[in-house]
């Protein structure tokens, strides 16, 4: 997914659903959760498939809209009988995959667990279930482009989300050749790949989220040289979304980058050598599954350099040793002044090789949804920290533990809020 086509079209939603993320909060702080501790990570949840669900498929699940509904009508004593938004079946079908995925991986023998479990009525629901709900999408998008013809088809700016680009295509080569677009509710592959982008996109968000909200209330240091970065270069008010995606302002870029090493959101990466080969001395047979820790929260372990292939010598020569530095400095921390340094002007400014960045892996593998993901956390910091003040939980709710599933997730995702 290219900048220009998520700043035009994922960008504008995922700012209306933090903002609608927001709201609801401000709801929370001046009534049933005054100055009361809340657990932030079930309305995070909502957020995120609210952004990701209208940026990947183009509609609006509307989860959170219907949780502020529910409130507003508890506040008032009403009785509350909207039906389920559209997008309440996703959220249990992917907690179901997300559960199989980490049920089937604690076994010893992980991939006879899945086969097992792809026989059980539960997959075969989950299946109908995501089948039913996709193909009714990728129909009505499909319709969209029945009147077009071949030129307008061609231009990537009618494309509203991310199912749009791959479907337009199709739609377009079909017309070219005069034949009936093919049923995309039949492309398994497709189907798969749309809700794996859906899983991926949204646990993943609201852990780190959570996380940074935590880390808020932790650390009041950085959350206030935040808010002053943030309100200097903003002024008073709200800024607009082409204010957050255009604004120059190191301290922001490095408090992202900050909560995106410290959660370690996802910890680890998986791969597989295609033959036998040798890692820093040590023999890896073809087929071995290696895990690799990518949460970056304590220096790393000296590796025999002598042993380095010399395309790994060259890799290594390109960056600093972070490590070495102060940016290495107490990891366990939450310190954003790591990831910046002062340019020959004297100007602050920030520094992404500070230290070394896995958050989102690496190479060929690495996550397919950085970019959204990077935007959506920009325009979710901004908005959250120039909304509220995180205080400090009391003691029973501070713990950083996590509970290990497909993503970290904080044991404890509870902040309290001031509105501001
Ligand atoms: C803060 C949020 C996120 C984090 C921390 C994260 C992290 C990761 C990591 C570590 C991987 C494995 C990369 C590797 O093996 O080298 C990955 C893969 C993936 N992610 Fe993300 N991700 C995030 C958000 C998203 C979003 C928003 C989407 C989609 C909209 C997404 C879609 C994917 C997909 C499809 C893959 C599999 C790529 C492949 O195997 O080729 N992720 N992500």
């Amino acid at each position: 997914m290219g900048l220009d086509f998520l700043k035009r079209t994922a960008a504008p939603k995922s700012y209306s659903s933090t903002v609608e993320l927001v709201e609801f909060w401000r709801l929370k702080a001046t009534t049933a959760h005054k100055g009361q501790p809340f657990n932030v990570l079930e309305d995070l949840k909502n957020a995120a498939l609210d952004a990701v669900w209208v940026s990947i498929i183009g509609e609006e699940p509307g989860t959170l809209r219907y949780e502020k509904r529910k409130l507003e009508h508890e506040l008032k004593g009403q009785q509350f009988d909207d039906p389920a938004p559209p997008g309440s079946f996703m959220k249990e079908q992917v907690e179901y995959i997300v559960d199989t995925i980490m049920d089937a991986s604690a076994t010893p023998f992980p991939a006879w667990a899945v086969k097992l479990e792809v026989l059980k009525p539960r997959f075969h629901r989950f299946r109908k279930v995501v089948t039913r709900e996709m193909s009714r999408a990728m129909k009505k998008a499909l319709t969209r482009y029945e009147g077009l013809d071949v030129d307008s088809l061609g231009k990537d700016s009618i494309d509203t989300c991310a199912m749009d680009l791959v479907l337009r295509k199709q739609a377009l080569q079909a017309k070219k050749v005069g034949v009936e677009p093919s049923d995309p509710a039949k492309d398994v592959a497709m189907l798969d790949e749309l809700f794996v982008l859906l899983i991926g996109g949204h646990d993943s968000t609201a852990n780190t989220l959570a996380w940074f909200i935590k880390f808020m209330g932790a650390f009041p240091q950085a959350q206030t040289e935040l808010r002053a970065a943030l309100s200097s270069a903003f002024g008073p008010g709200i800024p607009t979304l082409s204010q957050i995606l255009e604004a120059d302002i190191p301290y922001l870029d490095a408090a992202c980058e900050e909560a995106l090493r410290l959660s370690g959101t996802s910890n680890g990466v998986l791969r597989s050598p295609l033959q036998d080969t040798t890692i820093l001395g040590y023999p890896v047979p073809k087929g071995s599954i290696i895990y690799m820790n990518i949460h970056v929260n304590h220096s790393s372990v000296l590796a025999d350099e002598s042993q380095r292939t010399e395309t790994g010598k060259a890799a290594r020569q390109k960056k600093d040793d972070g490590f070495k530095t102060p940016a290495g400095r107490d990891l366990g921390t939450y310190e954003p002044r790591r990831w910046l340094v002062r340019d020959e002007t004297g100007k602050e400014k920030f520094n992404p090789n500070a230290l070394p960045q896995l958050a989102f892996g690496a190479g060929v593998r690495m996550c397919f949804g950085r970019r959204l993901a990077v935007m959506q956390f920009r325009i979710a910091v901004t908005l959250l920290i120039l909304s509220f003040e995180f205080q400090e939980v009391p003691e029973g709710m501070q713990s950083m533990a996590c509970i290990e599933r497909l993503f970290r997730t904080p044991q404890q995702p509870y902040t309290k809020l001031r509105v501001l």
